[in-house]
């Protein structure tokens, strides 16, 4: 028998949105998916040819473009963050929608035109650099991977980059958003060369979340 689809989603706040899209298209997890005890990554679906994976959400782009999943659900934070060029992203699929966005602290006056160099928290080092780098400043990221809001009070850095969207983070750490640099939302993700070797299987998917989508 055939190797089965591999479909990768984020385990975190996208997977509440992402369970209907899947269902719309007609996969459903096996029962054990919504068993917390179950410590299993891997999981059958009602559909015999489709098992998904649960990781987080960085990692769903990296099964995908390595082809170690065919096709997965991701915000596109993290598909520009990559940029892998083996990531094909057919389908915009309306969910987990927020913006990355420079903040600094409200008091602080210094204005990002004005310098030429600037430290930045943040868990996208890639798009923060081209982003500053667009504008002519050299921007020294620090990697963290969560809470990058403590870093302008505990003097790690004057700015971050982070994800942002009803705002509340930012204001109880009084921050102020100062540049928008992305509109994100989630989207469908499928390997290319997966898509070109099974396309039997992955066009006829794609082409079910395209009409979900009203993409079609
Ligand atoms: N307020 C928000 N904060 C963080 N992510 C958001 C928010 N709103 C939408 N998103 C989207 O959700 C994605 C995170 O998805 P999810 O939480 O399912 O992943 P995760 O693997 O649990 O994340 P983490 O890396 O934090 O463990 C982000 O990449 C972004 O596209
Ligand atoms: O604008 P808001 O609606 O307040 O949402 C934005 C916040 O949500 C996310 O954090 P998350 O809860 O995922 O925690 P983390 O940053 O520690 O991963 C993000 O990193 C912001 O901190």
């Amino acid at each position: 028998m055939a190797e089965p689809l591999i479909f990768a989603i984020p385990k975190g706040r996208i997977l509440d949105e992402a369970l209907p899209l899947l269902a719309s298209v007609g996969i459903t997890p096996a029962g054990e998916f919504f068993d917390k005890a179950n410590r299993s990554l891997m999981f059958a679906t009602n559909q015999a040819h489709v098992s998904i994976i649960r990781v987080r959400a960085f990692d769903v782009a990296t099964f995908v473009a390595h082809g170690a999943a065919q096709i997965g659900i991701v915000g596109s934070d993290v598909i520009e963050e990559f940029d892998y060029s083996e990531l094909y992203a057919p389908v915009d699929l309306g969910i987990g929608r927020c913006r990355l966005s420079v903040a600094q602290p409200k008091d602080d006056a210094e204005q990002v035109g004005n310098v030429s160099h600037l430290r930045v928290a943040t868990k996208y080092p890639n798009l923060t650099s081209r982003y500053f780098e667009s504008k002519g400043i050299q921007a020294e990221c620090v990697k963290l991977n969560g809470a990058m809001e403590l870093a302008p009070s505990l003097g790690l850095s004057r700015h971050i980059v982070d994800l942002v969207e009803s705002g509340s983070t930012l204001k109880a750490n009084n921050l102020v958003e100062t540049d928008r640099i992305l509109d994100i939302s989630g989207r469908l993700v499928v390997n290319r060369a997966a898509y070109k070797m099974r396309s039997a299987e992955l066009t006829p998917l794609v082409q079910k979340f395209r009409e979900m989508a009203g993409q079609a």
